[in-house]
């Protein structure tokens, strides 16, 4: 291991920046230092910093009021620990519009093509974009790469990429691109020559969607136009009748901000539990007693449910579920909820294993095995970035 060809990686997702110093390792990209900062805007944050072997070397309880704040923290405890200055520098960027749909360096013209596409996702691309002039400043004379979490559905067939709109409006780009494509990608790494021919992933994280994979390719995906689309999630709706936005603009007079702000950051769980976005909360609280987060936790899992039987009949059948992302990976709770209603596709759980969140949940006779499985974007990122690297 040589600490001369480190590569970082930073992931920023809706509510969190994880990052990781990479080096090489008998020609596999392993893991130096790695952290995270979470609850990103939130008045009570974490930052973590571990080890190569999962060691704790800091962590704090934390406020970080933007993504560029906690990328400054994280370069200050990376340096701190006697990380080594990188080579490159690989962005997770998770939408860059029509346009840029692969991973790419990130030139002048890379990023004002960026730029230019803002108003696909006004949400996300502008604190990339700020994101990356801040670490281009931090990291001058290195190269930067970004990889988009889109890429990895350039598969998607036009029956799930076409979304019902006359031809001038999807002309413009309107169409499902899909997202948590670096995710996605991890599984279909880790299962290997394993992935079978049908098989569905739940990315259940603060932002969470499902893919219909057909041989390890994705063919149709519950995120959409943006990340707000799909199954509802922390914050947001998810699908929505349309009729409901037309509402809120004529009947309760909303514009484009207030209605943004609606859709992304005031509903799903935390609009139905009237509180909290938090799993873990939201599962205290339905185990207390409390209505409103019960509510939520059904709408949720009955939501998820539904996507993997869509994606079984668009597979033809089901021979492997996956549950992966912070809830996917950690909530005994969700995972019973959603199998409980999947036995007509053959899935069994072992209620023991699911609670000790082994890596194969299925009960034995269980016809589909339904697995938890880490999901690595950052070990995706740092690949990519050394590929991008190489030329
Ligand atoms: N032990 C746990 N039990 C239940 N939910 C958890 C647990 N740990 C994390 N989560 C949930 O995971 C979600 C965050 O997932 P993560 O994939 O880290 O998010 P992000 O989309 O920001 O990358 C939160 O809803 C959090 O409550
Ligand atoms: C695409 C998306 O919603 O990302 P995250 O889950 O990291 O917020
Ligand atoms: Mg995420």
């Amino acid at each position: 291991m040589s600490d001369a060809d480190a590569v970082l990686v930073i992931n920023s997702g809706s509510s969190s920046l994880k990052f990781g110093l990479f080096v090489e390792q008998a020609g596999q990209d392993t893991v130096r230092l790695k952290g995270s900062a979470t609850h990103i805007g939130a008045e009570q944050g974490r930052f973590v910093l571990e080890d190569g072997e999962g060691r704790q070397v800091r962590a704090e309880d934390v406020r970080h009021p933007t993504q560029e704040d906690a990328f400054h923290a994280a370069v200050r405890h990376l340096e701190a620990a006697g990380a080594p200055r990188p080579l490159a520098i690989g962005h997770r960027v998770v939408h860059g519009g029509p346009r840029l749909r692969e991973h790419q360096a990130l030139t002048p013209e890379v990023l004002e093509a960026l730029e230019d596409a803002t108003h696909f996702a006004p949400l996300h691309i502008p604190p990339a974009l700020t994101l990356i002039r801040a670490a281009q400043a931090r990291y001058p004379g290195v190269p930067h790469f970004a990889c988009f979490d889109t890429a990895f559905h350039a598969t998607l067939p036009p029956a799930a990429s076409t979304l019902p709109l006359p031809r001038a409006v999807r002309a413009q780009g309107v169409q499902r691109y899909g997202f948590h494509g670096l995710s996605y990608e991890s599984i279909v790494a880790r299962l290997g020559p394993a992935v079978p021919a049908r098989a569905v992933v739940a990315h259940l994280g603060s932002g969470a969607s499902l893919v219909a994979l057909d041989h390890g390719r994705s063919v149709d995906t519950s995120m959409g136009f943006t990340p707000t689309g799909g199954i509802p999630m922390g914050t947001r709706t998810g699908d929505l009748d349309p009729g409901v936005l037309l509402y809120l603009l004529r009947t309760c007079g909303l514009d484009a901000g207030a209605l943004e702000a609606v859709v992304n950051h005031e509903a799903g769980l935390k609009g139905l539990s009237e509180g909290t976005s938090d799993m873990r909360a939201l599962t205290r609280d339905a185990e207390a007693g409390d209505a409103a987060a019960a509510l939520a936790l059904d709408v949720f899992t009955r939501s998820i449910a539904k996507t993997v039987g869509a994606y079984a009949a668009v597979l033809g059948g089901l021979d492997l579920l996956v549950f992966t992302g912070g809830i996917g990976e950690n909530s005994a709770g969700v995972r019973q909820r959603v199998c409980a209603t999947l036995g007509h596709l053959g899935i069994t759980l072992d209620a023991g294993r699911n609670e000790a969140g082994a890596e194969v949940i299925s009960a034995q006779a269980s016809a589909c095995p339904v697995r938890v499985l880490r999901s690595d974007e950052e070990g995706q990122l740092a690949r990519h970035t050394r590929r991008l690297l190489r030329g």
